[in-house]
């Protein structure tokens, strides 16, 4: 197994980004809608060029020092969102495409990589008779029957109907612990399972790296706050234990250290905390603040509901009940105790 560095620079997209990877490394890149992370993919894979990049690849420089080696001379694999395979080839042909491309006629490469991904019994299918799990699977064959050094998966469990994806990821997991991998995900729970590390970028920049773990908890930007499924605000101490927020909202919480009247400190609470409701709530303690439904995302029983910037997890029926959707005004109940307040 080989190391990876990658330093792409393109100010027209506005990205300067460094990756470092150990020989058999895996790392999760993670950031926004825009951060980079496909540039970045792009760039390492060949597809891209960007303004400068450096790319090396255990001692071979694909990229940089005069250099710039064509995709298919990489030993660099980009399996993305959607398979993406040859519709007119079968199975069997689309998996013996890229050794035969190199060079290689050995028939049985293909046979061994589709029996490796468990899809030997797909070999003469075209891909529009295969399931999105099916051809999934056909595409991480494809792309590890060229035997590449190092593998780029983009989102690959992205696109999958959520009965497919326990044995994708299963797959993804034996890919790993045999390649150098760069994971572009946007589930913490991959973060943590599948990567050694994680790269948080933002607007184009490295914000945060280190353990999964250790990025997800501890997180440094409003988005890794949101990837660990939790609310972070910032804002400046307004009492023992109240915080305003940049945009005027107050949250009253739980002090967890001395919190100086005027000074910087965040406020922390799960989606889980937050109730919501059509009508403003009266009665007890707790924090009342009105916004607006941006976001829903169904996941099985439970809906993450984006409100204002702030995340809400209500049960599907109870999302049903409420009429909540996109542009909905509702209010944000969130009880003083959940709410924990940390001097910055
Ligand atoms: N073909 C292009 N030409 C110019 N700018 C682009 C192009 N594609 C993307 N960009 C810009 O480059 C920046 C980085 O985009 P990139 O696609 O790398 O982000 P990303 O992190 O992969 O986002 P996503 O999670 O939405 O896939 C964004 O500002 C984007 O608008």
């Amino acid at each position: 197994m080989v190391s990876l560095a990658a330093w792409v620079r393109d100010p027209a997209r506005g990205v300067d980004v460094r990756l470092d990877l150990a020989a058999g490394e895996t790392v999760a890149l993670m950031g926004p809608n825009g951060a980079g992370k496909s540039t970045v993919l792009a760039t390492v894979a060949g597809l891209l060029r960007p303004a400068e990049a450096h790319v090396r690849v255990g001692d071979r420089v694909l990229a940089g020092e005069g250099q710039w080696v064509p995709p298919h001379r990489r030993s660099v694999a980009l399996l993305g969102q959607q398979p993406r395979l040859f519709p007119h080839l079968t199975v069997r042909e689309n998996v013996a495409f890229g050794p035969r491309s190199a060079g290689r006629k050995d028939a049985d490469l293909a046979e061994h990589w589709l029996d490796w991904v468990g899809a030997s019994a797909l070999a003469d299918r075209r891909p529009r008779e295969l399931s999105g799990g099916q051809a999934q699977r056909v595409a991480i064959a494809r792309a590890l029957a060229t035997e590449p050094d190092v593998v780029l998966l983009d989102e690959p469990l992205a696109s999958l109907d959520v009965e497919a994806v326990p044995e994708v990821r299963r797959l993804l997991r034996r890919v790993l612990a045999e390649t150098t991998t760069v994971l572009v995900t946007h589930d913490p729970l991959d973060a943590m399972t599948l990567a050694d590390r994680a790269v948080i970028v933002e607007a184009g920049r490295v914000v945060h790296e280190g353990t999964a773990r250790d990025v997800l908890t501890h997180p440094r930007s409003a988005f890794g706050a949101a990837l660990a499924g939790v609310n972070l605000v910032e804002g400046v101490v307004t009492g023992p234990d109240h915080l305003r927020s940049p945009d005027g909202r107050e949250l009253a919480g739980t002090a967890r250290g001395a919190m100086d009247l005027g000074s910087a400190a965040t406020a922390t609470f799960a989606p889980s905390a937050v109730a919501v409701h059509r009508e403003r709530p009266g009665g007890s303690p707790r924090n009342v603040l009105p916004g607006v439904v941006t976001g829903i995302e169904v996941r099985g029983t439970t809906c993450r509901l984006e409100i204002s910037g702030w995340l809400a997890d209500v049960t599907t029926a109870a999302a049903a009940e409420l009429e909540l959707e996109p542009g909905r005004d509702v209010w944000m109940s969130i009880k003083a105790t959940e709410v924990r307040l940390d001097p910055a």
